[in-house]
């Protein structure tokens, strides 16, 4: 399985199934689509911003749901295996991605899996086990959550570096030295994840650095 990166904004999500499975999905994906959940009962979960429709479609019904909202992107999180068999046909018959929750191992194109994610700025770090052992891709997760501290203030400090660095006469291997120096600094780290010092104070000085060939 290859992992590839979605830009859902703008879209709309459908998921079918409102158990702890079907919030969890949703609230993940109402943060940037528009999120539509049907289903019969959604108890006092948290679903974030999603919509809710309180319906129970029948295996011949949900495929004019998929038609009424054209998502990008679908979820099969009911717990009635013929209902989820006919949202994942329902969704490669508009052309829509799925995701279904009631099962692992490999799937069919256009099937997708969602992996665990930690997240800071726009960086973001998935974790999937092929579809084997979600449990695991839970674990790996929370293990790394706090590595990722200061990784997005660090995304936006170099990306605005590369452009000042591209308008700048610095040559193309200049410029990929400083912002690789950049990166691996703890000092610029540091900065970005106490506040306790000037983030680009410390980038100048690393710059200074490198073109002396300090480093
Ligand atoms: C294939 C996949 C399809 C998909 O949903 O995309 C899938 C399928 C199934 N999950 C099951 C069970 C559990 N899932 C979790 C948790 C998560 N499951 C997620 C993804 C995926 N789950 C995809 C594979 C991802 C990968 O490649 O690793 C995560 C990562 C993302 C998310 O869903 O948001 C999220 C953690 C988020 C986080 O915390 O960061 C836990 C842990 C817990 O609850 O504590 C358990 C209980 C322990 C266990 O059973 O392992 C079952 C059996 C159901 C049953 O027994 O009835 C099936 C179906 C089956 O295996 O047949
Ligand atoms: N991918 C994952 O991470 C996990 C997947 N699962 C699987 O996903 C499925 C859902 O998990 P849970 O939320 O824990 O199950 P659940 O049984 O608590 O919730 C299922 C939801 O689907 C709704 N529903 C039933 N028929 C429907 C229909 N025709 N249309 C719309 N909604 C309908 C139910 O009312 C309920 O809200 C389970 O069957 C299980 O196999 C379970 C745990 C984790």
């Amino acid at each position: 399985m290859i992992p590839l990166v979605h830009d859902l904004a703008g879209e709309t999500v459908l998921v079918f199934g409102g158990g702890p499975v079907g919030a969890r999905k949703a609230r993940r994906f109402a943060r940037e689509t528009r999120t539509v959940v049907v289903s019969p009962e959604f108890g006092d979960r948290d679903f974030g911003t999603a919509e809710l429709i309180r319906a129970a479609p029948t295996a011949d019904g949900v495929s004019s749901w998929v038609e009424r909202f054209e998502p990008a992107l679908v979820v099969a999180a009911t717990n009635d295996s013929a209902v989820n068999d006919a949202i994942v046909a329902a969704a490669s018959d508009c052309d829509a991605l799925v995701n279904r929750a009631d099962q692992s191992g490999s799937r069919d194109v256009g099937s997708v899996v969602v992996p665990a994610t930690v997240e800071d700025g726009d960086v973001s770090v998935a974790i999937t086990t092929g579809g084997g052992s979600p449990a695991l891709s839970k674990y790996l997760r929370e293990r790394i959550e706090t590595e990722l501290d200061g990784a997005g203030a660090m995304a936006a400090l170099t990306a605005d570096l590369r452009d000042e660095l591209k308008e700048s006469d610095t040559s193309p291997s200049e410029r990929r030295d400083a912002i690789r120096a950049v990166v691996r600094d703890p000092s610029v780290w540091k900065a970005l994840r106490t506040g306790d010092a000037n983030p680009r104070r410390e980038v100048a000085r690393v710059i200074r650095d490198t073109q002396r060939g300090d480093s």
